[in-house]
Formats: C-alpha cells, sequence, structure tokens
C-alpha cells in the first residue's frame, strides 16, 4: 500500500473530446458521404484537475451527462484524455461498465483467472484467493457457467468479489454497485468501509447523495464537464440538490412566471441549523425574513428529508397556532426541535411561506440542512441507545 507518496491519482488538465456523428440514418448517412459534413466536437471533461490521496473516498456527482463516467474511465486509463494527463500509483481496480473486464464465452472460474491475471495477480496468488472471491460473490453453483449466461446482477457480483480480493490500492467503482440486489449491496458497502478503514483509496461514481454522504470524505460536483465543487460532502451534495431544485423551478418559473411579483411579500433570506452536542440531539433552525408587504395570514412551512428525498416529518405554524411577526423589516426567528433523535446522516430543511389561502410566497428546498452524528450502536433512520438486559438462570 502506499503511504510514503499520498497522491495515488494525478489529473492535470484533463479535457475529453468526443466526437458526435449526428446524423441520423442510413440513408442520410451516404447522402452525406459526398458531402463529408464537419462533425460535431464535444467536450465532456474540460480542464478537470484533481489530486485524489490515499486513504480518501472520493465521490463523483452530477446530473446526467454532467461527465462523471467519462473522468471514471479517464481515471482508469479505459479512455485517453484529448488533453491532459493522469498519473497512477499503485494497483487500481475497477468496476466501470457492465460487460467490461469479462470474456463472455469463458465460464465465471475462467474469468476470475484472467481478470485476476489483468490485475496483476499471479496464479498462485489467485489459487490462494479463488474460494473467498467465489464465497463473496455468492454464484457458486455458477461459476463454471459461462459469463454471457450470467445475468447482469450475477455478473456485478463476480465482478465485485474479484475487484475487491486483488488487495488494490485504488479501487474504481462506477454505478454498477446500484445492479446488485439490496443484500448484495450492503456486503459490497461492508466492503467498501473495510477498504477505507485499511487506508484505501476510492473513487466512485454515485446517483445516491446518500451512499455519497454515508460513504465520500470529499465530493466532486461535475457540472457540463467541468467541476463546479470539489471538497466538503455535504456542501457538494447541496449544490448538486440546488442544481436539480433550480432546473425545476426554472420549469417552474417559465410555466408561472407572469404570476411572480417582483417582489415577494414573504422572502426567506437565509437559514441555518445548529444541532447541538450539549443538549442532547437539540436542532435550531434560523431564519431571516423579510417582509415587504405584509399580507392577512401567513406563515412558514417546514420539512425535514433525508438526502435521498425521504420526507420524515413536516408542519406548519397554521398547525402550531404560532403567533408571527407582521410588520414590514427582516425578522429573526429561531424554531428549536428537542430530542430529534435521527440516525447517522445528513438532512435537509425545506421552508416555504405562504398564506392559509395555499398561496406560496417564497418556498426554498434544502434551504438548510444538518448532520446528524454518528451513532455508538447500530445504525438506521432513527437514533436508538438498546440496553441488553441478560437474563441469568432461566434453565433451572
Ligand atoms: N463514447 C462517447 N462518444 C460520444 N459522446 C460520449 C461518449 N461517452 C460519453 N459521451 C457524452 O459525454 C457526456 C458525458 O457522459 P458521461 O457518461 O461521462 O456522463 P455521466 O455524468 O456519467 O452521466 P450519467 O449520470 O447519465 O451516467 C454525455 O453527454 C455523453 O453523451
Amino acid at each position: 500500500m502506499i503511504s510514503s507518496n499520498p497522491t495515488v491519482v494525478s489529473v492535470q488538465g484533463v479535457s475529453k473530446r468526443f466526437v458526435m456523428h449526428k446524423d441520423k440514418s442510413v440513408k442520410e448517412r451516404l447522402v452525406n458521404v459526398a458531402r463529408s459534413r464537419p462533425a460535431d466536437d464535444f467536450w465532456a471533461l474540460r480542464n478537470i484537475d484533481i489530486d485524489v490521496l490515499a486513504g480518501s473516498t472520493v465521490g463523483l456527482v452530477g446530473h446526467n451527462g454532467s461527465g462523471k463516467s467519462t473522468l471514471l474511465k479517464v481515471v482508469g486509463g479505459i479512455i485517453q484524455p484529448t488533453q491532459g494527463q493522469v498519473l497512477r500509483r499503485g494497483r487500481m481496480a475497477a468496476l466501470l461498465e457492465l460487460g467490461a473486464g469479462f470474456h463472455p464465452d469463458l465460464t465465471g472460474r475462467e474469468n476470475v483467472y484472467l481478470n485476476a491475471a489483468i490485475l496483476g495477480l499471479s496464479r498462485a496468488e489467485t489459487e490462494r484467493h479463488f474460494d473467498a472471491i467465489v464465497e463473496f460473490s455468492g454464484i457458486e453453483d455458477f461459476i463454471d457457467t459461462q459469463v454471457k449466461f450470467y445475468s447482469s446482477g450475477m455478473y456485478v457480483r463476480l465482478a465485485f468479489s474479484v475487484a475487491v480480493h486483488v488487495d488494490p490500492d485504488l479501487l474504481l467503482v462506477d454505478e454498477v454497485l446500484a445492479v446488485g440486489d439490496e443484500p448484495f449491496q450492503r456486503k459490497c458497502m461492508d466492503k467498501i468501509a473495510e477498504f477505507q478503514s485499511e487506508g484505501r483509496t476510492i473513487v466512485l461514481v454515485s446517483h445516491s447523495a446518500e451512499q455519497v454522504g454515508a460513504l465520500c470524505d470529499r465530493v466532486v460536483v461535475l457540472h457540463a464537464g467541468e467541476i463546479q465543487h470539489d471538497g466538503d460532502p455535504a456542501k457538494g451534495l447541496r449544490i448538486l440538490r440546488a442544481g436539480y431544485e433550480a432546473d425545476r423551478q426554472h420549469a417552474v418559473t417559465v410555466e408561472t412566471e407572469t404570476k411572480v411579483p417582483a417582489v415577494a411579500p414573504y422572502f426567506l433570506r437565509s437559514a441555518e441549523t445548529q444541532v447541538s452536542s450539549t443538549v442532547s440531539d437539540e436542532l435550531t433552525i434560523r431564519l431571516e425574513i423579510e417582509i415587504n408587504d405584509p399580507q392577512p395570514s401567513w406563515g412558514i412551512g417546514l420539512s425535514i428529508e433525508t438526502s435521498l428525498g425521504m420526507k420524515l416529518y413536516s408542519m406548519t405554524t397554521f398547525d402550531g397556532a404560532v403567533q408571527l411577526p407582521n410588520t414590514p423589516g427582516v425578522h429573526n426567528l429561531t424554531v428549536v426541535v428537542p430530542d430529534i433523535r435521527l440516525g447517522a446522516g445528513q438532512y435537509l430543511i425545506n421552508v416555504g411561506l405562504g398564506d392559509q389561502a395555499g398561496r406560496t410566497f417564497h418556498r426554498v428546498a434544502g434551504a438548510t440542512s444538518f448532520e446528524s452524528p454518528r451513532d455508538d450502536v447500530g445504525h438506521g433512520l432513527i437514533r436508538l441507545s438498546p440496553r441488553f438486559q441478560i437474563t441469568e438462570g432461566m434453565h433451572g
């Protein structure tokens, strides 16, 4: 394992151009031969600089088509950059796309040997790991079947199993893990956690904010082939969500443009959240609200959701008959939620300002977020502190 030089991967000024052939039909293509129509260039990556340090887990996130898989393939040396270079150290194992790496006509067993050899293991080393590889994959009964008869889940099981048993310094994982069933995904997550504790380096592409939030210590957000954020995972996921939300709001705005007043009567200027570490599980939400044009009634709606968008709770001040100020100016409001016992992870708070008639003045999805600390015992959506009582002497 690498320890002397902390950089395992260095992506330097990488850009990747694809040539897009837009001809749609054979006929069109035949017609265009004569005219030799110039192809369109498409830059999937632009000027990417990333140094991945040993022992870190980097998540590549972004909208569809933002360049995540292309970047991972460039890191893995599967495709060459058009500009710039990638330097890598140590043994790498990559799970990039379904189908890559295995030969369809060979059996699972033969592919394990072939794959391990490509990844740099000797035959003797592979033999030593073989049983563990097959056992982890859980496809013992099909190990002597040609892999072209495998289901995509069986395929990923075996490929992941090989990848994690060849002692890689660097593991690259694309969305493929999403193909496995839930128990296997769980197993993969445990394996990845084990890799992390062993100080190995992981770069993964995922659409699951929950997975990225739970696993990564660094998040790179790609947008149209460029780095939009590189660093703090919670912030990266917020930026990603804000992007989704901007797209959604843009769609809404286009629809309702004429109905939105230039100055909202009520406007959320800022929101922040704190989880108190001294008072157990107390959540404090601070809102800064600007009142421009007082209306007969107004209220605040709050909801809490997981980073994956599962709504856990929602309320409005109408439910609680809360007295809110209603004079023009900026007002600071604090909401204290005692005893919020959520499992480890990141949670988002959506804030909406509206009236009882159902009008919305201002709504901000993911206005603020908070991190619930890791629990000592177990894991889940809620935080529990189970106590075990052993009752002895029951058998007389
Ligand atoms: N071989 C290729 N030839 C031409 N264009 C390509 C090729 N591979 C990728 N692209 C284009 O490059 C862009 C980035 O693709 P990429 O697969 O890296 O995106 P992504 O962020 O992984 O997307 P997704 O979330 O949909 O998997 C896309 O617009 C895609 O159409």
